[in-house]
């Protein structure tokens, strides 16, 4: 077969930027594929808008407290349209990293279409053939819409519209009680909206529930109205909308859908080839690798954690693997996540319930109170906690609650993986998006010059010159 690149890449998000800059920087010839705007769904619709509104909010917030430490501030006056140029203005900021231009400049034929599958080695986009011994599949993912009778018939927001809205809620209802609908429930409630969150379960169920408890206390105390129950129902049009959710029946200016998502792969022509799928998305192995060996899933679009850091961790994983032949397994011993709140709750390892489940008694926790924490107490700002998990004397786990308790993530991960070298370090998964970033980002550039140093690169170009051969 005459191969046109070494690799394409489908999808120019997290993922498949994180891998195609990778295959790229130790000199393969890629094919980077995206049919929307560069940077996918973290730069344009997640990630980076919402901790923009959340910043807006969190300023309205602080402004409401009107006397703190003897200085007193003035009501907050919330103007949408500024709030909304402010998100604008953040997502400009960040685009030159994810953009075109730069991706080029890194070495990658960057191709703005609509790409889907031929067979094992061949992509079919915008009238062209490519074809390359590996294909990498990072076409990430997008809400998923429950069935909630009537749902079809009334306008609702999700995370691709939310951003763009010409007016302030007056009253939002959010369906869902998971890190969007949480994170999006309160930064509207602080900027003026009503907020009332439907949820059936306990709200972010992958977290530390007592952890989650003092979030929910603060969001309560600030005016956010929790339902339990599922919606079942809705009715209405444009600014008056009633969802039927447990026994509770809510009318709202607008609805949010918060309720999970679905993989990104019904256009992409994985049946015809054989990927295996299942209700989550493509079903992979912990190279990431298909069923079909030679392409690769990562990032949202595949069964698995769906998280900016983890679709960057992934991307450069298969960069690795295509460039240098080495097999790298995902391991998520150490995974972080945090939710952006006010307390924000912050995960790394196993929470309490899952040592409990893997390890029995064997584990001891141990918990730590921000109102023992003295620069907390000299800030006034001593709610929260850490509870550190461990086994014998190893730490497996810490969950976190409390002002900024995302940046504290990093020593454990460090704990958790017994690495601590700056080669560790730069490439260990940090929770995005933490300042704590800054210090990987060091480390990476110390060891920049030697990973992409001349050999790698004459490995890397024997290794494709073999695959181009044999594949
Ligand atoms: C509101 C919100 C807030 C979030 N906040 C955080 C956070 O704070 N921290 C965090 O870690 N995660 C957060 N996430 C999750 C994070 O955004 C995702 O996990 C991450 O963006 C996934 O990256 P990806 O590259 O896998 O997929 P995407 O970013 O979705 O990229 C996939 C790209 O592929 C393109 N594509 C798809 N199919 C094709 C095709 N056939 N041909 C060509 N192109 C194609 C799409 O246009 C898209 O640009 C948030 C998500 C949301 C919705
Ligand atoms: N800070 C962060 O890291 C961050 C922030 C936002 C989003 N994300 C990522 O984005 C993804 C999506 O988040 P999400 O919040 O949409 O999903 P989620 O899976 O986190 O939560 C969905 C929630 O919706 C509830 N639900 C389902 N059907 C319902 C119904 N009919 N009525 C009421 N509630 C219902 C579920 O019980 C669940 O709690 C996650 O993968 C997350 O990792 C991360």
């Amino acid at each position: 077969m005459t191969f046109t690149h070494d690799a394409i890449v489908i999808g120019g998000g997290a993922a498949g930027l994180t891998a195609a800059g990778g295959c790229a920087m130790f000199g393969l010839e890629v094919a980077l594929i995206e049919a929307g705007p560069m940077g996918g769904e973290c730069l344009n619709t997640g990630c980076v808008p919402s901790k923009a509104l959340i910043t807006a909010a969190k300023r309205a917030a602080e402004a409401r407290e009107a006397t703190r430490y003897g200085v007193t501030l003035e009501a907050p006056k919330v103007e949408w349209a500024g709030v909304r140029q402010h998100i604008r203005d953040a997502i400009a900021a960040i685009e030159p990293h994810d953009s075109q231009e730069r991706f080029e400049e890194m070495g990658c034929e960057v191709i703005r279409d609509w790409a889907s599958l031929v067979d094992e080695h061949t992509v079919r986009v915008g009238g062209r053939e490519l074809k390359a011994p590996r294909i990498v599949l990072a076409t990430g993912s997008k809400p998923a819409i429950p069935p909630i009778k009537g749902i079809d018939t009334v306008p609702y927001l999700t995370n691709e519209n939310l951003f763009d809205l010409d007016e302030l809620p007056g009253h939002l209802i959010v369906i869902g009680g998971g890190n969007i609908g949480m994170e999006m429930a309160q930064a509207f409630r602080r900027l003026g909206s009503d907020v009332t969150v439907i949820e059936p379960d306990s709200p972010m169920g992958r977290d530390d529930p007592d952890n989650v408890s003092v979030l929910l206390d603060t969001m309560e105390s600030e005016g956010v109205r929790f339902v339990t129950g599922k919606a079942k129902r809705v009715t209405g049009g444009k600014g008056n909308i009633t969802v039927e959710a447990g026994s509770e029946t809510i009318t709202g200016t607008h609805i949010l859908i918060a309720t999970g998502r679905t993989a990104n792969i019904e256009r992409l022509g994985l049946d015809a080839i054989g990927v295996e799928t299942n209700q989550n998305g493509i079903v992979t192995d912990d190279r990431r690798r298909s069923s079909v060996k030679s392409i690769y899933a990562i990032g949202d679009c595949r069964d698995g954690p769906r998280l900016t850091h983890v679709s960057g961790y992934e991307g450069s994983n298969v960069a690795l693997e295509i460039t240098l032949g080495l097999p790298a397994k995902v391991d998520y011993a150490a995974l972080p996540w945090c939710t952006y709140t006010s307390p924000e709750v912050a995960q790394i390892g196993l929470t309490e319930s899952d040592a409990r489940a893997k390890h029995g008694d064997k584990i001891r926790v141990v918990t730590e109170h921000f109102d023992d924490n003295e620069r907390a107490l000299a800030e006034g700002r001593d709610k929260g906690r850490a509870k550190v998990i461990f086994k014998g004397h190893k730490v497996i786990g810490a969950s976190l609650v409390g002002e900024n308790v995302g940046e504290l993530l990093l020593p454990y991960s460090q704990l958790i993986t017994g690495k601590a070298s700056s080669f560790a370090l730069g490439s260990a998964i940090i929770a995005y998006p933490t300042r704590s970033e800054i210090s990987k980002a060091a480390a990476f550039a110390a060891w920049e010059p030697t990973v992409f140093g001349i050999w790698p690169k004459k490995w890397a170009s024997f290794v494709a010159g073999m695959r181009r051969r044999f594949s």
